[in-house]
């Protein structure tokens, strides 16, 4: 457990709270990051009221529009989009955070395929440490894991193409897809999906493509009990459904990060959970 602010946490916190990050958003990555619980409340709460009181003595019009500021929805308007070789159904559209479900991103036969494929290639998986950024295994995270290399294959390939598409972003720049499986008390508290500037960890990450912009999450499986994908900042849940997905997007064109995408897999309560993310990056991922 770690309990002393380095300079790189110093640096996160300003600039976290300047940008108006809730304090729960910010003691739930802390203490993702390794602190204890109450350290980690304590160090926001003083940080929130350092930086709070120089943010007020300088504050002038520009800060109002230091929030985060939300680029044109990145799938175009209608019910159903286009994405490659298949027509996807949209679901939802929610627009802070900005977050869109759909339904059908994958058939039945294509959600079986992939999890028969990663049954036996499972590994437990890792978060990343945010001092050296090397990849521990964590209890936040509970679940087993496996990549697919980009285009590894016709199938994957095919894959790879219809979520660029659904994404609207190159297929390049994304991460190759992961699998991840979650059997019943398995979960993934709270946390976001770029990586937190400041953190030593986070300039390994981002050597390669840059900073993360998007997570597309397809559900391979439905889930009996639990298992919803949980926004607690935004009060938004989403269930589980086979074939089904939900993109979000966090990184805007200014290059300003959107904490309302603080998000997490709830404790499945009755059964498996398997599902398939894509990640983006801002530059081509090679
Ligand atoms: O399991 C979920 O619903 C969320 C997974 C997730 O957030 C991730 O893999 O980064
Ligand atoms: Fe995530």
């Amino acid at each position: 457990m770690m309990s002393e602010v380095d300079a790189a946490w110093r640096e996160w916190l300003a600039t976290n709270v300047s940008r108006g990050c809730t304090q729960e958003s910010m003691i739930d990555a802390m203490v993702q990051g390794g602190f204890e619980i109450d350290a980690a409340r304590e160090i926001v709460r003083r940080a929130a009221s350092e930086t709070g009181a120089v943010a007020s003595v300088i504050a002038s019009p520009e800060d109002e529009t230091r929030a985060y500021h939300y680029d044109a929805c990145p799938v175009a308007a209608g019910n159903t989009v286009h994405a490659y070789d298949r027509d996807v159904t949209v679901r939802i559209r929610f627009e802070r955070p900005q977050v869109i479900a759909f339904d059908d991103v994958l058939s039945g036969e294509e959600c079986a395929e992939l999890i028969e494929r990663a049954r036996h290639r499972l590994k437990r998986s890792t978060t990343v440490n945010p001092d050296n950024g090397s990849e521990d295994v964590i209890q936040l995270r509970t679940s087993e894991g496996f990549w697919f290399q980009r285009c590894e294959d016709a199938f994957i390939e095919r894959l790879d193409h219809r979520i660029s598409a659904l994404m609207n972003w190159p297929l390049e720049h994304g991460e190759g897809l992961q699998i991840l499986h979650y059997r019943q008390g398995g979960e993934y508290r709270p946390h976001f999906d770029y990586f937190p500037p400041g953190q030593n960890g986070s300039v390994l990450h981002t050597a390669r493509g840059g900073q993360r912009v998007a997570t597309l999450i397809v559900y391979l499986s439905d889930v009996e009990g639990g298992g919803e994908t949980v926004f607690p900042d935004a009060g938004l849940a989403v269930m589980a459904r086979q074939g089904g997905a939900i993109y979000f997007r966090y990184m805007n064109g200014r290059r300003q990060l959107d904490p309302l995408t603080l998000h997490g897999g709830a404790p499945v309560t009755s059964g498996d959970k398997w599902i398939m993310t894509k990640w983006m990056r801002e530059r081509p991922y090679v």
